[in-house]
Parts: C-alpha cells; structure tokens; sequence
C-alpha cells in the first residue's frame, strides 16, 4: 500500500490531492464536504497503523475522489485531474489485488 502511495503522490496528476484542501482559499469547502481527505493524511494514517485492512486504505483513497467530483467540475482542471488519479488508482488497485 505504502508504495502505491508513492506512486501516486509522484503521479503529474496528483497536484491537487497532495495535502489537505486549503479552506482559506476555498471558504466553502468545509460546508460542502463532510469529510475531507488528501494523500498526505492517508500516508500519516498508513504510518500510524489506524487501517485495520487494505480495504479501508481504498476507502480513504476513494473518499479524495468523490469528494474531488462533488466540489468540481468534470471538465476544470482538478475536476480532470480526479478522473486520471482516480483510473490510476483502480488500476494499480486491481493489479496488486491478484
Ligand atoms: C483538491 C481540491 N478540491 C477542491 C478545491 C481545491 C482543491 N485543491 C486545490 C487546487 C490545487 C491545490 C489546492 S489545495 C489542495 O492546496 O487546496
């Protein structure tokens, strides 16, 4: 999982999921997003063993992409970016899955 993290941390794509959404810059998003989640929180969680199986890293991982769709649009630049990480993700899921 750990390297998975990696890969996508250094994916070009990842840029806007890199660390928490900055509510500053983006006032709504804590009204409009229940649960925030970036992948820099997913790696402290990883370090710090809060998931219990591999299935709850995925859910976490997921949680970065709904919430990317809910609050953009498909077509604006992060909008695109979550449809390309999120592909990237599966994928890589899939394969480490056999
Ligand atoms: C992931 C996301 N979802 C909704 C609004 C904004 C963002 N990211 C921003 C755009 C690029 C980095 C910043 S950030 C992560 O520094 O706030």
């Amino acid at each position: 999982m750990l390297n998975l993290l990696g890969e996508m941390e250094c994916h070009e794509h990842a840029w806007p999921f890199l660390v928490p959404v900055n509510t500053k810059q983006f006032p709504q998003y804590r009204k409009v997003i229940k649960s925030p989640m970036d992948l820099s929180t997913i790696k402290r969680k990883l370090q710090d063993s809060s998931y219990k199986c591999k299935e709850e890293f995925a859910q976490d991982v997921r949680l970065i992409f709904s919430n990317c769709e809910e609050f953009n649009e498909d077509y604006s630049p992060v909008g695109r970016a979550g449809h390309t990480m999120r592909q990237f993700f599966e994928l890589k899921w899939n394969q480490t899955e056999q």
